[in-house]
């Protein structure tokens, strides 16, 4: 990057004080952020003039107000489809991981108990079948198409709610069944998967009313972000066992995990994991080509090629 440009680094991997974020809209003409730096109308609205592109290194971008930046006339990229494969994978890690006890079972050998092991006995760390099972994709932009395709390889019959149908084709290839409702189709699955992203219209879509819509064997996965789901109503929910289990990879109020969540994983009702979907080392290079290649495009007088647009909700 800095052989490219003339930049400013954050050298220490650690989300930037509101203060430094305003600085730094003082001074440069592109901004990059990362999911984690909150970049809200306020500090838009103090930008410098200068300010011309905030080109996030980010595939989500909730944490950008684009109509605020859009009416201060910058510009906001992201950094779509490098991560799908690898956020795929570990929801897909999630959907096996719960039901299949895999954390349970890795934390047991690797804890204090782990010499006092007795060996396989047929009752031992039973789990439920994933096999035939349905899954409910909520969301089949490329994530959740990329999800249906592994859940397809794995047995499951594939079940979606989106805004609109997707292609006859894809559809017709993952032998999917579209639900217009997400209520009916909550109702009938096993495993819930997550995949939307998070706007104003899919806060807390995951409501504590639809929660209560999902059966009791059923489990829910959330690789997407955190406030898609009503938290303090899904771990009432699990903690009630009115559902099986979750398997979360992101929470309401990152980095802060509900304690009540991490009690619910040591009892095996969930598997917890550190907002780790897209973190691979080819994908985080891959972004960070993606962000290159915005700024250039977008200096070079053209329109980037992941330009976010304004009105998402
Ligand atoms: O969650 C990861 C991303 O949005 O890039």
């Amino acid at each position: 990057m800095s052989e490219l440009f003339d930049t400013t680094c954050n050298h220490d991997d650690r989300p930037l004080s509101r203060a430094e974020l305003a600085a730094a809209m003082q001074q440069a003409d592109v901004l990059v952020p990362t999911l984690t730096d909150q970049i809200d109308a306020g500090l838009i609205e103090e930008a410098g003039p200068q300010l011309k592109l905030i080109a996030s290194f980010s595939n989500g971008i909730d944490n950008v107000d684009v109509d605020a930046a859009a009416k201060k006339g910058i510009t906001v990229t992201n950094t779509p489809n490098v991560l799908t494969e690898d956020t795929a994978d570990m929801t897909m890690a999630l959907v096996l991981s719960v039901p299949r006890r895999l954390a349970e079972g890795a934390h047991f050998l690797a804890g204090p108990d782990a010499e006092g092991w007795q060996g396989w006995s047929p009752t031992w760390m039973l789990g439920r079948r994933i096999w035939g099972k349905r899954i409910g994709i909520v969301g089949m932009g490329r994530i959740g198409t990329a999800v249906a395709r592994r859940a397809k390889a794995f047995g499951l019959s594939v079940h979606y709610h989106n805004r609109g149908r997707i292609n006859p084709e894809t559809e017709a290839e993952l032998e999917a069944t579209y639900w217009d409702s997400l209520d009916q189709m909550l109702a009938r699955v096993d495993i819930v998967s997550v995949n939307c992203p998070s706007t104003p219209a899919t806060y807390h879509l995951i409501s504590a009313r639809r929660l209560a819509l999902i059966r009791p064997e059923a489990y829910i996965v959330n690789t997407s972000r955190g406030d898609v789901i009503d938290e303090e109503a899904l771990i009432r929910c699990l903690e009630e066992d009115r559902i099986a289990g979750a398997g979360l990879d992101v929470f309401e109020n990152e980095p802060d995990v509900n304690p009540r969540l991490i009690a619910l994983a040591r009892k095996g009702k969930a598997v917890l994991l550190p907002h780790m979907g897209s973190a691979t080392l080819e994908s985080r290079i891959d972004m960070g080509d993606k962000v290159i290649i915005n700024i250039r495009t977008f200096f070079d007088g053209h329109r980037p090629p992941n330009r976010v647009l304004p009105g998402r909700a």
